[in-house]
């Protein structure tokens, strides 16, 4: 009982900390979870390809939580492959848990989609009684679990429904992680560039009582958010979360002449900036000079619309 599946990295508008309400935007770039399961045991053993040494206590809460909820309770392993960095504010452990939930579901021979989620993607086409497709797992309740995994693996503060909804069906997610619900989604096409300096960032370790504290700030991002301004959203954002967190804020500063919008990604180290096709001013090979000129990496990719999916490619 093999099964794969792949989910998004992700870039922030909002970060969730200060308020609990939170946006973010799915990447082209992917994390990829393969499950064997096994009816014999109920032990799952996870890997992470690129960190051999690294925690695997999310990917096996993932495994286990689905096969209780949709299998027998069958163990077995997991292991992740990834395009995004650990620990470097693009959302990775969102991604290898909605990966691992998929491919759960993928190895149990159930079909994923979006059916009776009037805010997820492909909605419309999901009433067996006017043609559509039955799904036996709803994409948003399966990064509910993703979610709840997380939570109890101790590797987030408020959840992180917001990037894992981004992970998981793309585009922008904006998202009341109190309650993990999705208050708005919206396509976006928007060429991304993404600064990673070499030091890395666990959530879970940020400084909560600091975001706390920029919460008029992220109110103000979040009625920007709110009113379809994305990318003005996420520059507030940026300025008031790297002020909290202690993140130098000369990247943003270089980017906001070259970029429709830029942001401290999560609680960092990344920043990401981005060009709207329509801003004539946003140019991120211009940005790429000032940014290749810092220690780390720098990555362009775009936005992605359709998210996660089961088997090897959307
Ligand atoms: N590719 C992966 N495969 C398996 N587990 C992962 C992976 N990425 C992250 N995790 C799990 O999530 C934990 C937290 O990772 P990390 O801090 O990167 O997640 P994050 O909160 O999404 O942060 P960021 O947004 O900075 O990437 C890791 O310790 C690990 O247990
Ligand atoms: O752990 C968390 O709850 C979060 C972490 C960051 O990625 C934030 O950007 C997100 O909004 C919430």
């Amino acid at each position: 009982m093999e099964g794969r599946a792949a989910a998004l990295g992700a870039g922030t508008v909002l970060n969730a900390l200060a308020t609990g309400t939170g946006a973010a935007f799915g990447l082209d770039v992917e994390t990829r979870a393969t499950v064997d399961l096994d009816p014999g045991t109920d032990a799952v053993e996870g890997t992470i390809a690129e960190d051999p040494d690294g925690d695997t206590a999310l990917i096996e809460r993932c495994v286990a939580l689905a096969t209780e909820r949709w299998g027998d309770g069958e163990g077995g392993t997991v292991r992740t492959d990834s395009d995004v960095p650990l620990a470097a504010g693009l959302k990775s452990s969102s991604a290898a848990a909605n990966a691992t939930v998929l491919a759960t579901c993928d190895a149990l021979g159930l079909t994923v989609g979006d059916a009776g989620d009037p805010a997820a993607p492909d909605s419309a086409a999901s009433d067996p009684e006017t043609g559509g497709t039955a799904v036996d797992v709803t994409r948003l309740d399966a990064c509910r679990l993703g979610v709840r995994a997380a939570r109890e693996a101790g590797v987030t503060v408020t959840g992180a429904f917001d990037d894992a909804a981004a992970s998981m069906l793309g585009g922008v997610c904006l998202t009341d992680n109190g309650e993990d619900r999705l208050r708005a989604r919206d396509p976006v096409d928007w060429d991304v560039l993404v600064w990673t300096p070499p030091e890395r960032a666990y959530s879970a370790d940020a400084d909560v009582e600091r975001c706390a504290a920029v919460a008029p700030m992220a109110d103000l991002v979040d009625d920007l958010a709110a009113d379809g301004r994305y990318t003005e959203a996420m520059t507030v954002n940026g300025l008031a979360f790297s002020a909290a967190l202690g993140f130098d804020t000369d990247p943003a500063v270089e980017a906001m002449p070259r970029a429709s919008g830029v942001s401290l990604s999560g609680t960092g180290p990344s920043v990401v900036a981005v060009a709207d096709a329509a801003d004539p001013d946003a140019d991120l090979d211009a940005l790429a000079e000032p940014w290749g000129d810092r220690p780390g990496t720098l990555r362009r990719t775009t936005t992605r619309n359709d998210g996660a999916y089961t088997g090897d490619s959307p």
